[in-house]
């Protein structure tokens, strides 16, 4: 689309997230690709599909906001349990942590599982929520490394000897589900919007 065909953004886009380690990895994949404000609350996550909660998401971070929103919801599927936890791995995490996890798949020779990443964007309050999705493949492995952001210790990705919490930042960040949702959505924003009016 040529320049004279985007639409110019005239409010700031909010990522709304209550998650301060997905906030950090959003600044250093997006750097200043896309201006854009963060906004701290957690939302509400209705039960479902992986698109449909992102979506939901969106709607309700655009009413609160009052202009373009990006949110995200971040799924752990393993595949001998036809994609769960998914949404819920938060509520197992939490409750049984990464030896529960593990313990989910004992009975299973398979612990293949991939990790989904869905941002979804709202122009406002009134717009229908666009998604942007990025998967990444791997297995879930007993923990290793710094225990400091959710399932990481526990996720090694394919054609790595490496959980993504024993990997280097930049390294897990250019090959992550976040980043190549990231893409898509950088494209899509570069595309269809531009950010010369913004205050
Ligand atoms: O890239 C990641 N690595 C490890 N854990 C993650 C990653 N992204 C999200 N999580 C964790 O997965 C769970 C599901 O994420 P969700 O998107 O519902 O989180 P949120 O409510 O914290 O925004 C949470 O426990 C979150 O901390
Ligand atoms: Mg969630």
């Amino acid at each position: 689309m040529s320049a004279a065909n985007k639409l110019g953004l005239v409010k700031p886009i909010t990522f709304v997230t209550g998650n301060a380690k997905k906030l950090e990895e959003v600044k250093t994949i997006l750097g200043h690709s896309i201006p854009f404000q963060a906004m701290k609350l957690d939302l509400p996550e209705l039960q479902g599909e992986p698109e449909d909660i992102s979506k939901e998401k969106a709607r309700i971070a655009a009413r609160e906001i009052g202009g373009p929103v990006i949110v995200e919801d971040t799924c752990l599927c393993f595949n001998a349990l036809k994609g769960l936890p998914g949404p819920y791995v938060k509520w197992f995490l939490q409750k049984t942590g990464h030896e529960g996890l593990n313990n989910l798949l004992a009975a299973y020779e398979d612990k293949t599982a991939y990790a989904l990443c869905i941002f979804s964007l709202a122009l406002g309050p009134d717009c229908e929520p666009i998604s942007f999705a990025g998967r990444t493949e791997g297995k879930i492995v007993p923990p290793r490394g710094p225990n400091d952001f959710g399932w990481d210790p526990i996720f090694q990705p394919q054609g790595y000897n490496l959980t993504y919490a024993e990997m280097a930042k930049e390294e897990k960040n250019s090959i992550s589900h976040r980043r190549r949702a990231l893409d898509k959505l950088r494209e899509h924003l570069c595309n269809h919007y531009s950010f010369d009016n913004l205050p």
